[in-house]
């Protein structure tokens, strides 16, 4: 029984779990039913054995702090006055301690250096909110600036605010809207001469009113401005309390629903007051800005547009990356008007106060600012300006800060997706060919959904604009990689430059490589090493003419060849470099099928000890084999340095890239020293990663001809003009090639080399379409499906190379167009991106020009795919080559 139940976990495990939904037999359904038990059993032992860990593994202690009550924590102990209750505690247990309240702990810091430790050191790590209930409700859902989570959408909303109406010429052009309020508290004051007034009342109004002409310009009339702000002082001051009142619901998630206190329920009856005073003022300003009023704007006399246009002409763009609401703009006008005003009046109150209570200090300075009315030049104005409008940031910035409480909570819920089995997910639904699979999901949930691979959440991504918030919006966000265990075992532990952590190992491994392999210079001094690798092969296909040759063995070995001349500048003789290349050619095809083969153990932890599936220990024997090919060939760099002869580029002077290396693995000073590991990794990187893409991309391109004579006829017909039939094809003529180029670009669009590129894992939460990604998830941009979208392509699944010749639109293989992404886009790019793009058109058109090609009797052109890292064709193309040029010296 045992015996069988191991031999059904294998073989279901090689089978990708197809078989679970295909029993067949009752002794099937005992397997499944044993499986299934087993599985739920290891996976609450696994449970169990990660919480235990994850309890161990915090290294530093918790902060200290009193012990409070079970369940409620310290909750009955609060007092009113929070601040100094806080600090009396700090007095006995340290600038930093915990307390709890309820379910939720809560830190307190109080010093200066754990201040900048947060807001400085690990300002990104706190910049999220904590927002209660009450101001979730009070903001529309968290949709203002104050407790937006920390992600694009807050970036949007804070840059249109500051750039919009703080920036200095927005200041400059509302000054005369400011010095008209304080004016008119200055002539209301005067009316009250020897009467008792309530100073925050009129500094309440007076920055309310400023506030309000800067946002409204002059379009609020200003008696309709007088009462709507004594009508929102009362609101706004409610709000604010309720914010901070200790509720229930927040300390216990599981009362929310019934908001005890009711305090969710006042919030929103306080906001539906704040509607009824914004949304007639919103509807007539939208009036007026279609032109229904005749008057455009409140600053029209000035040609400048106040700030709710501005708004207003944002949310009817279509086109914004991140669409505004009228209920954000709310939401954000909310914040302004709030934290621009309470805070400010509050304050000068405050000042008033100190000043009244220390009457020495308020006749010192009544003698030394009495500038402040009588100002008597433009340079005395200008400093009343500024402090006016320093006063009023300040106090916001104060406001902000008030209620900072970090905790990674993101409001936007999780992608959609579908559910899959409880413990495995979708595992077992896992087809053969992902990106068709990925591709067939996203047209039922959506450009944006989520799959469970065991313990393991994915997400993935098929639009244009959702590659766009990844790979451009949020790239350092995104630049981080997440190397299944088969990876790992394959890069020495994940240390070359694909799947190395983003950081500083990796930014320097990548500038190594791009500034020393693959600089203009160096790309022009190794220009003969390809010319010469090239003819080689023209050379052997000539004596192959007539036969059929395997297409992709043919390029790989090219390719192969011409990167490693580039790494040992030609040191390693022909010959040997060939045999080389075949056994590298088997060894790289089952490295990248490992590394895309689902494997147990990246899904179930608890498992990769097992390595059930032998995929680890497979990976390793296959590198232990490349270390027998790069360890004599590094030995061999190592002793011509040592023997004076320095490296395979002498004669020009130059250093070959395995030179450049090895000196720099014996600088002593490197900021990051490298060892003769991380060389290797790199080198796996640059020999596996651009050999195989480079090649199958021949092949495709090859099969897309063959398939279409007439398209091929015309890039021949091209090949003759622009190089000649007396001529062989050197790099010289690439720029001119358009049509192959179109061609390239055309079978990079239907079969790009990796269909989901390199899997990226966010390293904090973040949102992308609305949906919250959270930390560490595996998200696979989906570009197969992108290149075949039929909104961004005409006729998409047709191979038409003109759409990239008469499209206005540039192409190019940067990443900027985000409808075409074959080489990826943002930090992580393909970095041999300069090299394979000169590599595939040079080998593509020296073979289309020296041979004319056809497939071999009764045999048919087969364009399906088998997916891979690398996605190559499910058939390798067969294809004859006979002689095109007429003289035979253009094969020697
Ligand atoms: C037709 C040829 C090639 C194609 C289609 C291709 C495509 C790609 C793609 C899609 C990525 C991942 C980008 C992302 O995750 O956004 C990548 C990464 C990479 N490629 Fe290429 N590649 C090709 C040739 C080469 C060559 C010739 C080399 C080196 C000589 C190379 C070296 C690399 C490296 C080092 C990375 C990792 C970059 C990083 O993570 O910073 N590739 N390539």
């Amino acid at each position: 029984m045992l015996s069988d139940v191991l031999h059904k976990l294998s073989s279901t495990i090689s089978n990708q779990w197809t078989w679970w939904g295909n029993v067949n037999n009752e002794k099937d359904e005992l397997t499944r039913a044993v499986l299934t038990i087993s599985i739920v059993l290891l996976s609450i032992f696994f449970y169990l054995w990660t919480f235990l860990k994850s309890r161990n593994q915090i290294s530093a202690p918790l902060p200290p702090g009193p012990c409070g009550l079970p369940i409620v924590g310290y909750l009955p102990f609060l007092d009113t006055n929070l601040h100094q209750q806080f600090a009396e505690l700090a007095h006995q247990y340290g600038p930093i301690y915990q307390l709890w309240f309820g379910k939720k702990l809560c830190v307190m810091l109080s010093s200066p250096s754990l201040a900048k430790e947060v807001t400085r050191d690990l300002d990104t790590v706190f910049a999220n909110r904590d927002p209660h209930i009450a101001a979730l409700a009070a903001t529309y859902g968290g949709f203002d600036i104050a407790f937006a989570p920390y992600g694009p959408y807050w970036r949007t909303m804070r840059k249109v605010f500051v750039r919009e109406m703080l920036s200095n010429t927005s200041l400059e052009d509302t000054y005369s809207l400011r010095r008209g309020e304080v004016k008119k508290t200055i002539r209301e004051l005067h009316s009250k001469i020897g009467t008792a007034v309530e100073i925050s009342k009129i500094t309440f109004l007076t920055e309310f009113n400023l506030v309000m002409s800067m946002l409204w310009g002059d379009t609020v009339d200003s008696k309709r401005a007088d009462s709507v702000g004594t009508e929102f002082r009362a609101v706004i001051s409610k709000i604010v309390e309720l914010i901070a009142k200790p509720n229930m619901s927040d300390f216990f998630p599981i009362l929310a629903r019934f908001d005890v206190q009711g305090v969710e329920r006042e919030m929103k009856r306080l906001v539906q007051g704040v509607d009824r005073i914004f949304d007639p003022l919103l509807e007539s300003r939208t009036r007026m800005s279609r032109g229904e009023g005749g008057q455009e704007n409140g600053m029209k006399s000035k040609g400048k547009k106040d700030f709710i246009q501005i708004l207003l002409e944002l949310k009817e763009r279509e086109d914004a990356a991140i669409p505004i609401t009228l209920q954000q703009i709310k939401a954000l006008l909310l914040d302004i008007v709030t934290a621009g005003t309470d805070t400010t009046a509050t304050m000068v109150e405050w000042v008033m106060a100190e000043l009244l209570h220390k009457p020495e200090i308020l006749s010192t300075i009544s003698n030394q600012w009495t500038w402040w009315w009588d100002v008597i030049d433009e340079k005395d104005e200008l400093a009343r300006a500024v402090l006016t409008i320093s006063t009023v940031l300040l106090s916001m910035f104060f406001y902000l800060w008030t209620f900072l409480k970090s905790r990674n909570q993101i409001s936007a819920p999780m992608p959609p997706g579908p559910c899959g089995l409880p413990i495995v997910g979708y595992l077992p639904f896992l087809g053969t060919n992902l990106h068709h699979q990925f591709a067939e999901l996203a047209n039922q949930y959506g450009p944006i959904y989520k799959l469970w691979f065991g313990k393991k959440m994915c997400v993935v991504l098929s639009s244009p604009s959702l590659a766009k918030e990844v790979v451009r919006d949020l790239d350092t966000v995104f630049a981080n990689r997440d190397p299944p265990i088969a990876v790992l075992a394959c890069t020495y532990g994940g240390i070359d430059i694909a799947w190395a952590p983003y950081g500083p190992y990796w930014r320097t491994m990548r500038k190594v490589f791009v500034r020393e392999m693959l600089s203009n210079t160096s790309l022009e001094d190794t220009c003969s090493l390809r010319r010469d690798e090239v003819k080689k092969t023209i050379r052997d296909l000539h004596s192959k003419i007539g036969t059929a040759v395997e297409i992709s063995e043919i390029t790989f070995l090219t390719e192969f060849n011409v990167v490693m001349s580039m790494l040992w500048g030609g040191t390693v003789d022909s010959q040997r470099a060939d045999s080389v290349g075949t056994e590298f050619r088997a060894v790289t095809s089952k490295i990248i099928e490992l590394a895309a083969k689902p494997n147990v153990s990246d899904f179930f932890p608890i498992l990769a000890r097992f390595d059930v599936q032998g995929v680890e220990r497979e990976m390793k024997r296959l590198l232990q084999w490349v270390d027998l090919i790069f360890d004599p060939l590094l030995e061999s760099g190592m002793s011509r340095r040592e023997g004076g002869q320095e490296n395979g580029m002498k004669s020009k002077g130059k250093k070959d890239f395995i030179q450049i290396l090895l000196e720099l693995k014996e600088r002593e000073d490197a900021a990051i020293p490298i060892t003769l590991q991380q060389i290797k990794a790199m080198l796996m990187d640059i020999v596996v990663g651009g050999t195989d893409t480079a090649a199958t991309t021949v092949e495709w391109v090859m099969a897309e001809l063959l398939h279409k004579p007439e398209v091929m006829k015309k890039v021949q017909e091209e090949l003759s003009d622009i190089v000649g039939l007396n001529n062989v094809v050197e790099e010289s003529h690439m720029p001119k090639l358009h049509y192959l180029d179109a061609v390239l670009k055309e079978t990079f669009r239907l079969h790009p080399a990796l269909p989901l590129l390199v899997p990226k894992r966010p390293n904090q939460s973040s949102i992308v379409g609305g949906y919250t990604i959270p930390k560490d998830t595996r998200v696979f941009l989906n570009i197969w499906a992108i290149h075949r979208d039929p909104e961004a392509w005409d006729d998409p699944s047709e191979f038409k190379p003109e759409r990239f010749l008469s499209d206005a639109r540039e192409w190019d293989y940067n990443g900027n167009n985000f409808q075409f992404l074959p080489f990826g886009s943002g930090r992580r790019i393909c970095a041999g991106l300069p090299l394979a793009e000169k590599m595939v058109m040079y080998v593509l058109a020296s073979i289309l020009h020296s041979f004319n090609w056809k497939v071999p009797e009764g045999e048919e052109i087969d364009l399906s795919e088998k997916f891979g890292i690398v996605m190559k064709k499910s058939k390798p193309l067969i294809a004859i080559p006979t002689q095109r040029l007429s003289s035979l010296k253009l094969y020697a």
